[in-house]
């Protein structure tokens, strides 16, 4: 049966992933890094850039929120990689998964949920995780696009210190992830240079560089 494109963004996304991580770590699968525990801080980052205080007020940072749905999307698919190194079996469970989508009555109620669970049976539920994209209408092409942005900014921070303590993180009076929004936008993500292209644009826009 010939892959969906669907499972095909799965597989480069599960290969990039991995690189990843043994750039931060080259033995990560022996590390037992808690993967768990990195989702549901991060959701709980995602619920402050949405808003919840209903003693203030607050606007919604859409694109922070989409970009922590890309920051647990790595860690959820290092939890799928720490239990198996079949890139095409990951990606046909998670292809189903994210074609089984959950969800609660309303968007920040999914989250919790995604947190529980993530807390409940310390692994990555897909099927919460696509009922979260569907509740701030963001589409897999988009998920994929900034997953591949995302992880290449990752692999940018490394290359400057990130892990050393050196990375500068605000240039311009802005954070790397808002340069990484707008390298994004201003970039053709259609083109098979793309990753490369992010890459180039950080480098040009990172002032120590
Ligand atoms: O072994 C690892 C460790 C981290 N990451 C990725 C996942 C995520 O995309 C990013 C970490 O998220 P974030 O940028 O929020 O982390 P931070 O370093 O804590 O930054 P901040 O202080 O902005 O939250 O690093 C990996 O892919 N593999």
């Amino acid at each position: 049966m010939s892959q969906s494109i669907r499972q095909q963004q799965l597989v480069t996304m599960l290969t990039m992933q991995d690189s990843m991580n043994q750039k931060v770590h080259p033995k990560w699968l022996k590390q037992n890094f808690q993967w768990y525990r990195a989702i549901w801080i991060e959701c709980a980052e995602m619920l402050d850039h949405y808003g919840w205080k209903w003693w203030k007020h607050q606007s919604p940072d859409m694109e922070q929120v989409k970009l922590e749905l890309v920051d647990i999307f790595h860690f959820g698919l290092s939890c799928r990689l720490s239990d198996s190194d079949d890139y095409q079996q990951i990606a046909e469970t998670l292809d189903y998964e994210f074609s089984d989508i959950r969800h609660a009555d309303e968007f920040r109620t999914t989250l919790e949920d995604l947190a529980l669970n993530t807390l409940q049976t310390k692994s990555f539920n897909a099927q919460i995780f696509a009922g979260c994209m569907q509740q701030i209408n963001m589409p897999f092409d988009e998920l994929f696009t900034s997953y591949i942005g995302k992880n290449i900014l990752n692999r940018f921070r490394q290359d400057h210190g990130y892990k050393e303590g050196h990375y500068q993180k605000v240039w311009d009076n802005k954070e790397d992830n808002e340069h990484l929004i707008d390298v994004i936008q201003s970039l053709d993500s259609s083109s098979t240079d793309f990753a490369d292209n992010v890459y180039q644009a950080l480098s040009q826009r990172y002032p120590a560089s």
